[in-house]
């Protein structure tokens, strides 16, 4: 038998997996999106024309001065709100959000925190208990699922929400200043295991941020909003090979060029 010209498209093995990947464009893409809030004279334009693409497996940072649209643009990419101009790519069915506050039941268990997740999801009961324990494994909590929120330490329950966000099944990671309220060594502890759970597990991440050492630290690209309206100034790829300190020279020369046209477009708008 004379083998095809052409591979097939579907593995037969994992024909899902396969065909998944030969059709797989970005896993976000969102051309010329704009959003206003309101209607009319009292409409304010939050972001302008946006368009950015995020390629499968990629990490890519977000930073703009306060109020330029930047939560806007994650929860668009989230399906939490429609733009009001272009288009938006993204399976939202593969998506999850993570916010500053970790957002979880303070009357339900770590555990059951996560098996929300899994029951949304429709995984049966019997296995769910199982499942958020490999989760809250991977996130270097085993022995935790026990516990109720207010027992952790904030760099622990943000480890729970990424736990909950993985449950989800999710390949792409919106994060919304996840990090922004912790002290710089658990930040610091948290870029290493997000960065190692990213490569394991080959997500795409949309990570909003203020703090632009923390930008070049994780991203593989760095994109600068204007203030508001937010449009995209600049993309900064960042290729310092990884894993990255926070505190090396090399990512503070690179954070001190991206700071210094984020100045420039913060002043340019009288902040
Ligand atoms: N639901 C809403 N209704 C009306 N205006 C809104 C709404 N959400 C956001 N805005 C406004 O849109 C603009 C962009 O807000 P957004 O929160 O997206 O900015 P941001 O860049 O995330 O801000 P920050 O860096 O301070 O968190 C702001 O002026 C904000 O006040």
């Amino acid at each position: 038998m004379t083998a095809p010209l052409t591979p097939p498209l579907t593995d037969p093995l994992n024909g899902q997996t396969a065909d998944r990947a030969a059709r797989r464009g970005p896993a976000v893409r969102l051309e010329s999106v704009s959003k206003v809030y309101g209607h009319g004279t009292n409409g304010l334009l939050a972001l302008d024309g946006v368009s950015l693409d995020v390629a499968p497996g990629e990490f890519v940072c977000l930073l703009g001065a306060s109020g330029c649209g930047k939560s806007t643009l994650l929860s668009l990419v989230a399906g939490l709100d429609a733009p009001t101009a272009g288009t938006i790519e993204a399976d939202r069915d593969r998506v999850a959000m993570m916010f500053q506050e970790p957002a979880l039941f303070p009357w339900l268990t770590v555990s059951a925190n996560v098996e929300m997740a899994l029951r949304a999801k429709g995984v049966a009961k019997a296995e769910r208990r199982s499942r958020a324990a490999e989760f809250l494994r991977i996130v270097h909590l085993d022995g935790f699922g026990g516990k109720r929120p207010h027992e952790l330490s904030g760099g622990m329950r943000q480890r729970v929400a990424l736990a909950r966000a993985l449950a989800q099944d999710a390949d792409v990671l919106l994060m919304d200043e996840p990090f922004g309220a912790l002290d710089a060594m658990t930040r610091d502890l948290l870029h290493d295991e997000l960065e190692r759970i990213w490569r394991e597990r080959s997500l795409s991440v949309l990570f909003v941020t203020h703090n632009v050492r923390e930008a070049v630290r994780l991203g593989d690209r760095v994109v600068l909003l204007s203030s508001r309206p937010g449009r995209v100034v600049r993309d900064f790829p960042v290729t310092l090979e990884r894993p990255r300190r926070t505190d090396s020279a090399e990512v503070a020369r690179q954070a001190a060029e991206i700071t210094d046209r984020l100045r420039e477009e913060v002043l340019r708008h009288g902040r």
